[in-house]
């Protein structure tokens, strides 16, 4: 099991759980009422920073039914959440844009994450011709 150290900016939301035997993917509150019209974009604060385990990030991405609760979209669609974003005032926060008028309440539970292992070093060897098989470039699969 790995440990991961988590600090709470309030006490309005419950602490982070893993719901029994659904997913091992973690919801996460939001930790403010927020009033959005629709259009309008708000950084909404997620009321914890954690230190992950060394040689992890944190992805974050809505729940399915974030949009239909909700009427918002995740603004970058999914979020990375550096090893190195560990200080104490290092707080989570989902970038939201609404498509109608909507309100959040809090501990509301919007969005989800998982940690992930960091991807091996990579380095970038230029060449003149790609050795892979062709696959006739972008969109030319699945046309009946
Ligand atoms: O949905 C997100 C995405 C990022 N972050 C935090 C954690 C992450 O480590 C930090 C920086 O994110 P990123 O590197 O994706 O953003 P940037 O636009 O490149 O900003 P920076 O210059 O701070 O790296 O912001 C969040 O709280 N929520």
């Amino acid at each position: 099991m790995e440990k991961i150290q988590i600090k709470y900016f309030t006490d309005k939301i419950e602490p982070l759980a893993y719901i029994d035997g659904k997913s091992d993917w973690i919801d996460l509150r939001a930790a403010q009422e927020v009033t959005l019209k629709a259009g309008e974009f708000k950084l909404i604060p997620l009321g914890v920073a954690m230190r992950l385990p060394a040689g992890y990030e944190a992805h974050v991405v809505p729940r399915s039914s974030t949009f239909k609760n909700f009427g918002i979209i995740q603004t970058n669609h999914f979020g990375v959440i550096d090893e190195t974003y560990c200080g104490d005032n290092d707080q989570w926060f989902m970038p939201v844009y609404a498509v109608r008028d909507t309100q959040i309440h809090v501990n509301d539970r919007i969005c989800q994450f998982r940690i992930m292992k960091h991807q091996p070093t990579v380095c970038f060897e230029q060449v003149e011709k790609l050795d892979g098989e062709d696959r006739g470039g972008f969109g030319s699969t699945g046309k009946a």
